[in-house]
C-alpha cells in the first residue's frame, strides 16, 4: 500500500475545505490583516486556495489561478504581514488536528512561494 499523499493526510477535499474556512476566518478576525482583503471577491478566494492547496498538495487538483507575484503585487505586503499570515494557516492547521508532518510538509511547500508573493511589493 503506498503512503498517504499529503493531500490524504490533510483530510482530502473536506479537510482541505474546512482548513481554507478556518483560516479565513482567523485572518477576517485579525486587524493587521483584514484590510488587504477589503476589496477581495472572499468566495473566489476560498475557492482558489482550496484548488492551489489541493494541488500543492498532491491531490487531484490543478491550481488555474494568476501567478503568485501577480495576484499579490503592489498590495503593500510586508514581512511582518506575511509572517502573521502564516501564523494563522499554522493554527488553523492544528485547530482542525493536522497532524504535526502533514502541518510542516504544507507549510514548507507554501513558504517557498514566499519570494514570489513578495517580489512586486514597492509602488
Ligand atoms: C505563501 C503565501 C501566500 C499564498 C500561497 C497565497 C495564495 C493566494 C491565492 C491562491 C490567492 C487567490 C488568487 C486568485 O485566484 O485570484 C490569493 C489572493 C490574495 N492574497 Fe494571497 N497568498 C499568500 C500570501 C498572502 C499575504 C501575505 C497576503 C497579505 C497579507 C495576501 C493577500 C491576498 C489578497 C488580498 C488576495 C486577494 C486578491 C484579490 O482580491 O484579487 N496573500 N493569495
Amino acid at each position: 500500500k503506498p503512503p498517504p499523499t499529503l493531500y490524504q493526510q490533510l483530510g482530502g477535499e473536506a479537510g482541505v475545505s474546512a482548513i481554507v474556512e478556518d483560516f479565513a476566518y482567523r485572518v477576517a478576525d485579525d486587524p493587521q490583516l483584514v484590510g488587504f482583503f477589503a476589496n477581495t471577491n472572499i468566495d473566489h478566494l476560498v475557492a482558489s486556495l482550496e484548488q492551489q492547496f489541493c494541488a500543492v498538495s498532491d491531490g487531484p487538483c490543478v491550481y488555474q489561478g494568476p501567478p503568485m507575484d501577480k495576484v499579490h503585487q503592489y498590495m503593500g505586503i510586508r514581512e511582518t504581514d506575511f509572517n502573521r499570515l502564516v501564523g494563522k494557516l499554522q493554527a488553523a492547521l492544528l485547530a482542525q488536528g493536522v497532524p504535526a508532518a502533514a502541518r510542516n510538509q504544507l507549510l514548507k511547500r507554501l513558504a517557498a512561494m514566499h519570494d514570489d508573493v513578495m517580489r512586486r511589493q514597492d509602488g
